[in-house]
C-alpha cells in the first residue's frame, strides 16, 4: 500500500506529465513555439501579467513595433503559449473567411454567459448564423434612420440634466466659470435611454429611474473588480479548472448580478408587449422587440430565457460602448480646444435638412467631414472593446501580409497553429500600431481622415470599418455599428452646440476590463473617471 508521501509524488509526476505533455502536443506542426517572444516572462504568469497590468495597450504596441505582427507569449499558470497577432492577412483569414473556425474560448463564453446570457454575443457555428439572420434587418440604414427622433430625445434629455447640474454646481461655488464632471457619469444616461426606447420602448430617465442606477452601480463594480488583480487572475485559473465558473467565487459571481437585473426588467417588457398583441404598430414593428417576440412569439422556459437574453445582451452593449467611445472623444477635445472649437463651427454653421435644421440621418454620415473625422479618429484610439480572442477549432496556417523573423533568422509569411490555440487579438494595437500608422499612431489627429495622403495604404489595414477593428470584422461584425455612429454624432453634436468642455489637466491611463477603461494617472485607487470642466454655452 502507498504511503500519504508516495501518493503526493505520484500525484505531482501525474500533473507534470500532464503539463509537458500537453505543451509537447501543442507545439508539434505548430509555429507559434519558434516566433519571437518579448524578454522577461514571469515563471507563474507568464507574459500574461505584463499585458493586463501595462497601461494604453502598451505592452502589445511596443512589441508589434519590436518583434512584428505576429509574436509568441507565454502563457500564465503554465499554459502553452500564446499567439499575439495583429497582421491584417491573418486577421482577415479568421475574422472574416473562417469566423466559425475561430470562436470565443470555452473559457470567454460561460463568462459572456453570466454577464449577457446566451446570445448573440455567445453564440458559434450554426445558432450564431441563425441568430444574426433574424436581429441583422433591425439594424438596417432604413430602421437606424427611423431611430432619429428618440436618439434626439435622449441627446436633448441628456443636455437638460447635465446643464441643471452644471449650473447647481456652480451657484453653489458662486463661480460662472462651469463644473467639473466625471463624465463618465453622464453620456451613458443618454446611450441607455436610446437604446431602452429604440429596442425595448421602455424609458430610463436619463440615469434617473431605479433601474438604471441599478444598471450603472452593478456595471461599476464589475468594471473595477476586473481592474485588481482578482480579475487578472480569476480567468487564468478558470482556464486552468474551467470547473470554477461554478464556485461562489465573488470576481466570478458578481458578473451575474447584472444580467439578474436586466433579465427582470426584460421580463417585464415581454410581458408588456404581448399584453399589447393586437396593437398593430406592435405587429409592425421592426424594433428589436417586436422581432425577438415575433421570432419567438410565445417563448417559455428556456426559449423565454433566451430571449430575455438577447435584450440583456442588447441593454449593455448597446449602450456602454457609444458612451465610452463618446467619453474619451469629449476628453480629446478638450485637451485640444482648436479642434472642439472647428467640430463646433461645423455643426453650427450646418443647416441641415431635417426639423429645425438638424442634419438628417445621410447629411450626418456626409455632410459634416470633421465630425466624421473626429468619430473615426476617437474610435481608432480609444476603441471600446480595445481586446479579444479567438481559439483555433482545428490545426490551420494563418497567413501573413508582413513576414515575420524567428530568433534563429528564418522567415515565416505563415504560421502554422494547432486546433486548441489561443490567439490574442489587441485591437487597441492594430489600430495604434506606429508599423503601420505611422510615429504619430498614438497622437488624436483627427485631420490625418481628412488630408491626402494621410492614412496608411489599404492593404496595412483591417478590413472593418473605415479600416479599423474597432467594431471587428467579417460576419460578427458589430451588428449595432450603424446605430453606433448615428448616436455617437447625434448626442455629440447636441453636446457640443450646449457645452463647452475643458480641460482640468488630469492626465488619463487606460486599462482594458470588458470595454477600455480610464483613470486619472496616480489616482487608480479613486475609481474609473475622466474629470471635465464643462461649461454652458448658453449661460
Ligand atoms: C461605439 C460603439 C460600439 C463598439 C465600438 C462596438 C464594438 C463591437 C465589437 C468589437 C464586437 C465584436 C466582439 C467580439 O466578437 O469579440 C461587437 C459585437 C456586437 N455588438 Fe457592438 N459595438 C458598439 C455598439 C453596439 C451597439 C449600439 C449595439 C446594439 C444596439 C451593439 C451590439 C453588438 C452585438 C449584439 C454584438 C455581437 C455580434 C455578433 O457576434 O454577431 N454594439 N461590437
Amino acid at each position: 500500500m502507498a504511503t500519504s508521501s508516495e501518493t503526493k509524488l505520484l500525484i505531482a509526476t501525474a500533473v507534470v506529465a500532464y503539463v509537458v505533455g500537453k505543451r509537447w502536443w501543442a507545439k508539434r506542426g505548430s509555429d507559434v513555439g519558434r516566433l519571437k517572444k518579448p524578454a522577461g516572462a514571469h515563471w507563474l504568469w507568464g507574459h500574461e501579467y505584463e499585458a493586463w497590468d501595462t497601461l494604453d495597450g502598451q505592452f502589445y504596441i511596443k512589441n508589434i513595433d519590436e518583434l512584428g505582427q505576429a509574436f509568441g507569449m507565454k502563457g500564465g499558470l503554465f499554459h502553452s503559449d500564446i499567439l499575439a497577432l495583429t497582421d491584417p492577412a491573418a486577421i482577415s483569414h479568421m475574422f472574416t473567411k473562417h469566423p466559425y473556425e475561430y470562436t470565443k474560448s470555452q473559457i470567454i463564453r460561460p463568462l459572456i454567459d453570466r454577464l449577457l446570457g446566451k446570445s448573440l454575443v455567445w453564440a458559434e457555428g450554426d445558432q450564431h448564423k441563425r441568430q444574426r439572420q433574424v436581429l441583422a434587418p433591425v439594424f438596417t440604414n432604413e430602421n437606424v434612420k427611423a431611430m432619429d427622433n428618440e436618439i434626439h430625445r435622449a441627446a436633448d434629455k441628456l443636455v437638460e440634466v447635465l446643464r441643471e447640474h452644471v449650473l447647481s454646481q456652480q451657484a453653489e461655488k458662486g463661480d460662472g466659470g462651469g463644473a467639473r464632471v466625471n463624465i463618465l457619469d453622464w453620456s451613458g444616461r443618454a446611450t441607455l435611454d436610446v437604446i431602452g426606447a429604440v429596442g425595448f420602448g421602455h424609458d430610463f430617465q436619463c440615469g434617473t429611474s431605479e433601474e438604471a442606477k441599478a444598471i450603472t452601480r452593478s456595471w461599476r463594480e464589475l468594471i473595477l473588480m476586473g481592474m485588481e488583480f482578482p480579475g487578472f487572475v480569476a480567468p487564468l485559473v478558470i482556464r486552468a479548472f474551467p470547473i470554477i465558473t461554478d464556485l461562489p467565487v465573488e470576481a466570478i459571481q458578481a458578473q451575474g448580478e447584472i444580467k439578474t437585473i436586466v433579465k427582470r426588467i426584460a421580463k417585464q417588457l415581454v410581458e408588456e408587449r404581448r399584453a399589447m398583441q393586437n396593437d398593430e404598430g406592435m405587429k409592425s414593428g421592426k424594433d428589436l422587440m417586436s422581432t425577438l417576440l415575433k421570432w419567438n412569439q410565445n417563448a417559455e422556459g428556456e426559449d423565454l430565457d433566451q430571449l430575455l437574453d438577447h435584450i440583456c445582451t442588447f441593454v449593455m452593449v448597446g449602450h456602454e460602448t457609444i458612451s465610452n467611445a463618446l467619453n474619451f472623444a469629449l476628453y480629446e477635445l478638450a485637451r485640444n480646444p482648436e479642434m472642439q472649437d472647428k467640430l463646433r463651427k461645423e455643426m453650427t454653421e450646418f443647416v441641415g435638412s431635417g426639423p429645425g435644421g438638424e442634419p438628417t440621418y445621410e447629411e450626418y454620415q456626409s455632410q459634416l467631414p470633421y465630425l466624421d473625422a473626429v468619430c473615426k479618429e476617437g474610435l481608432r484610439m480609444y476603441p471600446p472593446a480595445s481586446h479579444t480572442e479567438r481559439i483555433a477549432l482545428a490545426d490551420d496556417v494563418l497567413p501573413l501580409r508582413f513576414p515575420v523573423t524567428t530568433p534563429s533568422g528564418e522567415q515565416l509569411s505563415s504560421i502554422r497553429v494547432k486546433r486548441g490555440q489561443l490567439i490574442n487579438v489587441p485591437t487597441i494595437a492594430i489600430n495604434r500600431s506606429h508599423t503601420v500608422w505611422g510615429p504619430d499612431a498614438e497622437v488624436f489627429r483627427p485631420e490625418r481622415w481628412l488630408d491626402a495622403g494621410g492614412l496608411p495604404a489599404p492593404t496595412s489595414l483591417t478590413q472593418g470599418w473605415s479600416g479599423i477593428f474597432s467594431f471587428l470584422e467579417g460576419p460578427r461584425i458589430c451588428i449595432g455599428f450603424r446605430l453606433a455612429l448615428f448616436e455617437y454624432k447625434v448626442i455629440m453634436t447636441t453636446l457640443l452646440k450646449n457645452f463647452e468642455f475643458k480641460d482640468t489637466g488630469a492626465v488619463l491611463k487606460t486599462q482594458f476590463s470588458s470595454n477600455l477603461q480610464p483613470f486619472v494617472e496616480g489616482r487608480k485607487q479613486d475609481g474609473i473617471q475622466i474629470p471635465l470642466i464643462v461649461k454652458d454655452l448658453h449661460q
